[in-house]
């Protein structure tokens, strides 16, 4: 009879005295002792992980957009385009991770619902700021963060910074001028699409070949953004699915208010310019 496998015959590290395991690292402790339901609800620990699994994956999103932005004010394109691509797959990410949410059934989700009290991901602050940074820009989205000065100050340096896009109509600029007043705006303002800027974009989109490098910007923005819309257009349907036309526990419509965030144009030029190409 041949002995049982053994992979330490191979080399395989047993022994961990002293040394940085896998959970060390990683912090599993920490990271595996934050899920506490509230409730006895089944499906109440598949709602907790979804959402800190999000977070989790939004914290990515933050990382890679900062430096995006940053190669791209730094003239380091190549770089922020890897960077963007990446945060595409993220949104796709967590697209895909509905179909685990939407297992649970209005019947599960009103088992534990009340516990939730007025909690909503309305006042997720790491949501906010990645809308803020791509050009989703409302100063009155701070105050639900105003009782934690350490994320209101976050935030509200976040829309001291031109946004993504900002940027991007700056790196568009050097090519292709667009009026001062595009380019001087009050940055904490949202974003109006405007007509020289759609022109400025169209003449880019008319010879790629002499504007390679904008013209990979301008997809590599309208990709991500798409993925962006698959992710409200899934939260909006699951929501309807598991709540109907309820008020959100964050105070909102609920769905109204999810279908209002549809409209939402990250990037309009870049959806405009197509009509007329
Ligand atoms: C059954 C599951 C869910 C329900 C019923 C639900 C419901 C809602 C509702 C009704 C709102 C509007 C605000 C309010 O009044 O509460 C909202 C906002 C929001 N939810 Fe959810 N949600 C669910 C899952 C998720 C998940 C998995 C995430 C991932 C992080 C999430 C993130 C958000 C965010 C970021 C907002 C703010 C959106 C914005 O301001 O544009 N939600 N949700
Ligand atoms: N707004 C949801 C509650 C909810 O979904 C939620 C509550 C606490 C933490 C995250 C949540 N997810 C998204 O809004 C509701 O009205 O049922």
């Amino acid at each position: 009879m041949t002995d049982p496998y053994d992979p330490a015959r191979e080399g395989a590290q047993m022994s961990f005295d002293g040394r940085m395991s896998y959970g060390d690292y990683l912090r599993l402790p920490t990271l595996l002792d934050a899920q506490h339901p509230l409730s006895d609800a089944h499906d109440e620990l598949l709602f907790i992980i979804q959402h800190q699994t999000s977070e989790l994956w939004m914290r990515l999103a933050l990382h890679e957009l900062m430096a995006a932005r940053a190669a791209l004010q730094g003239a380091r394109p190549r770089p922020a385009f890897k960077m963007l691509a990446r945060v595409a797959r993220i949104f796709e990410q967590l697209n895909s991770a509905w179909d685990v949410l939407r297992t649970m059934t209005p019947s599960d989700y009103t088992t534990f619902r009340e516990a939730l009290g007025q909690s909503s991901g309305f006042q997720s602050h790491q949501y906010r700021q990645i809308e803020f940074l791509l050009g989703n820009r409302n100063p009155a989205m701070l105050r639900p963060h105003e009782h934690r000065p350490d994320i209101l100050a976050l935030l509200t340096a976040e829309l001291e910074q031109p946004s993504l896009y900002d940027v991007a109509l700056r790196v568009l600029d050097v090519s292709v001028p667009l009026p001062k007043e595009v380019l001087n705006r009050d940055v904490r303002q949202p974003y109006a699409a405007q007509e020289s800027v759609i022109a400025a974009w169209t003449e880019v989109y008319r010879a790629p070949e002499t504007h390679w490098e904008l013209y990979e910007l301008a997809e590599k923005l309208v990709d991500l953004e798409d993925y962006f819309r698959r992710w409200r257009f899934n939260h909006v349907t699951t929501v309807e699915r598991v709540i109907g036309f309820k008020r959100g526990t964050g105070g909102t419509g609920g769905v109204s208010y999810l279908k209002r965030m549809l409209e939402v144009e990250l990037f309009p030029e870049l959806w405009h310019l197509r009509t007329d190409l």
